[in-house]
């Protein structure tokens, strides 16, 4: 057995501070704190492989981009490559903006300390930041020493480095400000660090405008944020000239809890925050300073650092630590602007689709499902926001197709397409790209080449001798009554036919010349719309012109099975007369199970059965015949098979427009 069946001797409660009147719980975040970003030191010291001069570089002027104006750069004392370091950045004209500070850290060994300070030389502003463990288990382990003896190293190391610092007039630094931390803050007794910290401000003598940094680390994170905050609050309330200080935060993550302590002992009175991009440092890191900031945002409250693109800081982080941002990080991992399963993304499309219409600009009220913040505001697509697996359902393809070409597909094909796509998903047993996706869609629906059918040529006329209101003497010809006359040559499987139809329209003139070829299909939706033209293949813009997208649903009739066809182009006759050749195609592809129905009619123009039609209608062979009337049109059978108002609708399209 590994685990202590009972760990109570081993590990032991932490003991709570006492403050029944405490104030946090009820405070808020107001305000921005005071950053420090830490990760060329405490994150850097954490690395595997510490950064070389130059990956530090690139880092420090990325994160100067950001807009942070206190930024511990190095510890000096460690070797030539944080000293060389900090030498250049200081001594490189217009490397640090003025109003950068520039921190170093140092333990209290003066040896060290006057390295740290030689570092600086040339710097405009620089905070030099000593440590020095305050718990008890650090001061008996590591070392060897009791609170008197502690308390006068920190004195007399805070005198010293005074006296080599703003005391110093050749010092090389135009403005000095001093940061003492007692390490192990969170492990130590409240009061005694409050004696220690009294001192160390009575040795260094700071000001209202240069406020002394008491930096009160959670080194190793020890019990709930609730008693970090209450520790806070304690050495808040506690110290006294606190217009003199800067009360800072350093929450380590041992607990997995940084982020929350960092806020609540903000509530509880702190100024300041250290950490890092992402959370790198020691163990299981620092607190991760891109999620406070951004927390901070989703708040209403701009954290005065510019994470507008936040994949170009994933970037420069990755490469530098050589540590990966965990994909469901806050905010930056690549997974958490996505949503797989198919509720969310129903819901996340449905909510664009509502902010779309409400006509809202980009800074209007943010109210969408699963998504505490607008991808967009920190540089990420709509497109990386819906993928699709498995889990997946039809809001989020339609979503994708949406995205990719501009189409609306209507309910019916979402689920029918959606079908597709998940037959596609469980079969590589992997997600699938939007572009795979686009390309399924274009395969499916044959955008790029109808497989079987191609229009050679076509005419419609109108055919007056059919006409069900021949004119009356006096009147004029209502032409919405009459009839259209489809005359064209159709390519099917490489060979020429050439076909006639008559039908209220061009679409459905179209239909009954398929039927007179044994190609009885029935309109049962029907749906066009502008789209901006595009290739359809690569997806890309093609100008300024707009092409028509139809979709429509057909029924063989006298079967269950349904196949939809898409049609695109700048003409919206073609575009629905291509969209019922697609279907046409693919209920022909997909007949085996539910075969067609083929009925030759004796007064065709073609007899199929010695036509060049043959190998379609061995295709067809063994298809039981229609019992229905052969010569209805598409509107009566929508009528039959449609709502009435539905039917209505596209009645009046397939009357009115085409
Ligand atoms: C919580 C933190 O992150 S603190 C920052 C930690 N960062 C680093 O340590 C990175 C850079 N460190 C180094 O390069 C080296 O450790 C150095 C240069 C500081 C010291 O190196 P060395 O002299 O070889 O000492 P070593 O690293 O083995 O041990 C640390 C020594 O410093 C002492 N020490 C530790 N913290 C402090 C402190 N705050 N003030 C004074 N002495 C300290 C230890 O007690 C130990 O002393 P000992 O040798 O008398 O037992
Ligand atoms: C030096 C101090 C602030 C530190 O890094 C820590 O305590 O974690």
């Amino acid at each position: 057995m590994v685990m202590l069946k009972d760990p109570s001797k081993k590990y032991r409660k932490f003991k709570p501070l006492n403050i029944p009147d405490r104030q946090w719980p009820s405070k808020t975040i107001d305000k921005v704190p005071r950053w420090l970003a830490t990760d060329l030191r405490d994150g850097n010291q954490s690395l595997v492989d510490p950064m070389d001069g130059e990956q530090k570089w690139r880092y420090f002027q990325m994160l100067v981009k950001l807009g942070y104006k206190e930024i511990e750069v190095s510890f000096p004392s460690s070797g030539d490559t944080d000293y060389n370091f900090t030498r250049k950045l200081v001594t490189t004209p217009g490397a640090v903006p003025d109003d950068v500070w520039l921190q170093v850290l140092s333990p209290c060994r003066k040896e060290l300390i006057r390295r740290t300070v030689d570092s600086l030389k040339g710097a405009k502003k620089a905070i030099l930041h000593l440590y020095l463990a305050t718990s008890p288990c650090f001061q008996r382990i590591v070392f060897g020493m009791n609170n008197e003896q502690s308390l006068a190293l920190a004195v007399e190391c805070t005198r010293y480095a005074r006296s080599i610092t703003k005391d110093d007039p050749n010092s090389g630094v135009e403005e000095w400000a001093y940061e003492f931390s007692p390490e192990t803050f969170s492990d130590s007794d409240p009061d005694f660090v409050l004696k220690v910290c009294e001192a160390v401000k009575e040795a260094w003598e700071p000001s209202v405008e240069n406020k002394i940094i008491f930096n009160l680390p959670a080194t190793v994170e020890m019990s709930t944020p609730n008693v970090y905050a209450d520790q806070i609050e304690y050495f808040c309330r506690n110290i006294s000239e606190r217009e003199k200080i800067a009360v800072s935060l350093h929450p380590h993550n041992d607990r997995g809890c940084a982020v929350a302590a960092a806020e609540l002992a903000q509530m509880a009175g702190a100024d300041r925050v250290e950490g890092t991009l992402f959370g790198n440092g020691e163990r299981t890191g620092n607190v991760d300073l891109v999620t406070l900031a951004l927390n901070l945002y989703t708040q209403g409250i701009h954290p005065q650092i510019d994470f507008s693109d936040l994949n170009s800081v994933i970037e420069v982080v990755e490469k530098s630590n050589k540590i990966p941002v965990h994909p469901r990080a806050p905010y930056g991992g690549q997974l958490v602007v996505c949503a797989f399963s198919g509720s969310h993304q129903d819901a996340i499309k449905k909510g664009f689709v509502a902010r779309d219409a409400g006509g809202n600009a980009k800074e209007d009220p943010w109210e969408m499902p699963y998504l505490p913040l607008d991808p967009e505001d920190i540089g990420r697509t709509y497109e990386a926001i819906i993928r699709v697996n498995s889990q997946s359902g039809k809001g989020g393809v339609a979503w994708i197709i949406k995205r990719t070409l501009e189409l609306d597909l209507p309910r019916g094909l979402q689920v029918a397409f959606s079908k597709i796509v998940q037959r596609e998903t469980d079969m590589l047993g992997r997600e699938l790209q939007a572009n795979e996706i686009k390309d399924l869609f274009v395969d499916a629906y044959h955008l790029n080449r109808n497989p079987r059918f191609s229009l050679v040529d076509y005419s419609i006329t109108t055919d007056r001798s059919v006409s069900p209101a021949p004119p009356v003497a006096g009147k004029t010809v209502d032409s919405r009554n009459l009839r259209r006359l489809f005359t064209g040559v159709i390519e099917i499987d490489g060979k020429e036919h050439h076909v006639t139809g008559v039908g209220n329209g061009a679409l459905s003139a179209l239909a009954n010349a398929l039927k007179n070829m044994g190609i009885d299909l029935d309109i049962a939706d029907y749906k066009e719309h502008a789209i901006e033209k595009r290739d359809p293949v690569t997806g890309e813009k093609k100008g300024r012109d707009t092409q028509a997208a139809t979709y429509i649903e057909c029924t063989a009739a006298g079967q269950a099975q349904k196949v939809w066809g898409v049609g695109i182009h700048e003409d919206v006759v073609l575009s629905s007369l291509f969209a019922l050749l697609g279907a046409a195609s693919s209920f022909l592809s997909s007949r085996p199970s539910t075969p067609v129905p083929f009925r030759p009619k004796r007064n065709d123009t073609h007899d199929v059965t010695s036509s060049p039609l043959s190998p379609l209608r061995q295709e067809l062979n063994g298809a039981p015949k229609s019992t229905g009337d052969a010569s209805g049109d598409i509107v009566a059978n929508l009528e039959e098979k449609a709502s009435k108002s539905e039917a209505r609708e596209v009645r009046e399209q397939v009357n009115g427009r085409i």
